[in-house]
């Protein structure tokens, strides 16, 4: 099967500006793929460059193993389309069916995959933004494409707009439709998606599952004395697995070793008062990644 999205090496400079830099990001069949990073970071910049609508500087992208610009089986939500405020979402879509060649019988079709089809009939302009968001996913879908790619498709929504939203990417995703949306709400995505893809500065930092980027677990262990507990700690398990927190220690450690931890450090007249694994904050992880730069997490 080919691989829905696939870039090599894709760049994009403007001017003095590396929007996008060497970037290789791979989103499989049948997944949500959360591409992420804060604002600046060269996501929109990059999506434009997979559906052809920004030629690179250099690097490659492949569609189903095809070039940009053929939309065959794509769906694409990257700026608002331009509905018309007076008329219908049911008269906005047909608008659009025509133009795309579409049926009209896939109005209806994905005015109730989106959840809109009781509100079809009233005007754009009467819309929340979320219903108007959920209208732009439905306008993606009228070519029933493989690959549906969303810009932001969560932002500015309040939390139950955001809810609804999440629930039917899932279940566009659960349809065997694969889904690429990018986001700067860490915190949202993480829940939907298979895998994500880190982006900062144009570079593209991580790309992995939401639990391996959170990576392995931390145990938390606080003993006294303090300083005496960090040199047993840093003995039994070098420097670089234990950190010194305000309370206690965090130490980098397999779950299965947390008995022969405690072992030790009692061993060696330590008082033990909390021995607890704690998983590390996806937050922290993102905001590590990107170099700190974005408040805008979760
Ligand atoms: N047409 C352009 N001309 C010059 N610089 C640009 C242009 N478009 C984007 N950039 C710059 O490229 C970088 C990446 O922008 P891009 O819009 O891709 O980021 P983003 O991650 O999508 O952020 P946002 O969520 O804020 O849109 C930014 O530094 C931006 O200022």
């Amino acid at each position: 099967m080919t691989v829905p999205v696939e870039t090599t090496a894709l760049t994009k400079r403007y001017g003095d500006t590396l929007a996008v830099d060497a970037v290789n990001l791979t989103v499989r069949a049948g997944e949500v793929y959360g591409f992420l990073g804060p604002n600046g970071a060269g996501k929109t910049t990059t999506l434009r460059m997979l559906l052809g609508l920004l030629r690179p500087t250099s690097g490659e992208v492949a569609l189903f193993g095809r070039p940009p610009g053929d939309l065959r089986e794509v769906g694409a939500l990257i700026e608002s389309p331009g509905f018309y405020p007076y008329l219908s979402g049911r008269n906005n879509l047909s608008v659009l069916a025509r133009y795309a060649r579409v049926g009209t019988d896939r109005v209806d079709t994905v005015l109730d995959l989106v959840g809109l089809s009781e509100r079809a009939g009233d005007r754009y302009s009467r819309y929340s933004l979320g219903m108007k968001q959920r209208l732009g996913v439905a306008a993606a879908l009228l070519k029933d494409p493989r690959l549906l790619v969303l810009d932001e498709p969560t932002n500015g929504l309040d939390p139950a707009g955001m809810s609804d939203m999440r629930d039917l990417l899932r279940r566009l995703a659960g349809q065997g439709r694969t889904v690429l949306l990018s986001s700067h709400l860490l915190g949202e995505v993480q829940q939907i998606c298979d895998r994500v893809g880190v982006i900062s500065r144009g570079r593209l930092v991580a790309e992995n599952t939401v639990a391996e980027l959170r990576g392995e677990a931390v145990l938390h262990v606080v003993a006294e004395p303090a300083g005496r507990a960090e040199t047993v700690a840093t003995e039994l398990l070098g420097a670089a697995r234990v950190r010194r927190q305000r309370r206690g220690l965090e130490l980098t450690v397999e779950p299965e070793k947390a008995a022969w931890v405690n072992g030790e450090l009692v061993a060696a007249g330590l008082a033990v008062s909390e021995l607890r694994y704690r998983e590390r904050d996806l937050e922290q992880v993102f905001f590590e990644l990107t170099g700190g730069e974005s408040t805008h997490v979760g």
